[in-house]
């Protein structure tokens, strides 16, 4: 699969040339260990590329490259053709990141971090925008829950949420299908693909085949030799 677009659902790809994300000669070492070296990678607009390997072989350190929360030791990351810089607004307006390892204000209840996330990206309609995505995600009735009261599940159905309810343009996701029952793994893969095509571009790090197989127009396999 890793480097073929899919046909059908998505063949009209082959005629939006433009990459989104454009990573090029990605390097990351950690003092002499070498975990990405020269990477190059694409998303186009509409386009899901999905990340696949072994258990530390740089998917995420690939990852918080993207969400500009690492340093690459050398090589260019830019999105929609600007260097990626998170003091830049429309850089963190088109980002849309929800990484492993969960972080929330542990004094905001579920609908107070919606409406944050919201507000903070000028949503016009953040209180409708709120509501929708919590009735999509099932967190309606634990809206004024504490983070901290909330399943494992229930919590990453939330960081999902975050990223559901503002600006975005491309998804950074670092295996969002982790704690999700089989009903949010089948939302979650209808949804990807909602935003496919509306246009956004999706790169996430999976260890979950069938998601994978669902969303992905190419697999790139860091662990492949
Ligand atoms: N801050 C750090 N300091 C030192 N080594 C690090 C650091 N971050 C990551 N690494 C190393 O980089 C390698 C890649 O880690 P990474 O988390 O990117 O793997 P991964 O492919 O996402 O794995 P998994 O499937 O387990 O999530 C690992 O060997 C890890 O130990």
């Amino acid at each position: 699969m890793a480097g073929v677009a899919k046909s059908g659902r998505r063949a009209w790809l082959a005629r939006v040339p433009d990459s989104l994300l454009t990573v090029r000669s990605l390097t990351r070492s950690y003092g002499d260990h070498l975990v990405l070296d020269g990477l190059d990678l694409d998303v186009a607009p509409g386009e899901a590329v999905a990340l696949v390997g072994p258990n530390g072989s740089g998917k995420s350190t690939l990852l918080r490259c993207v969400a500009g929360v690492d340093e690459p030791s050398a090589g260019t990351i830019e999105l929609a053709g600007r260097p990626l810089d998170e003091r830049d607004a429309e850089i963190r307006a088109a980002l849309a990141v929800v990484m492993d390892d969960l972080d929330f204000f542990p004094d905001l209840s579920v609908v107070e971090h919606l409406d944050l996330f919201a507000k903070a990206h000028g949503l016009a309609d953040a209180e409708a925008q709120v509501n929708e995505v919590l009735e999509e995600v099932g967190l309606t009735t634990a809206s004024a829950q504490l983070p901290g009261t909330l399943s494992s599940g229930q919590r990453r159905r939330l960081a999902l949420a975050s990223a559901f309810v503002r600006p975005r343009r491309l998804l950074v996701l670092d295996e969002p299908e982790q704690r999700l029952d089989v009903g949010g793994v089948e939302w979650l893969g209808e949804r990807l693909v909602r935003e496919l095509a509306d246009g956004l571009g999706v790169l996430l790090a999976s260890h979950h085949p069938a998601l994978v197989e669902r969303v992905a127009d190419r697999v790139v396999d860091l662990g492949a030799p």
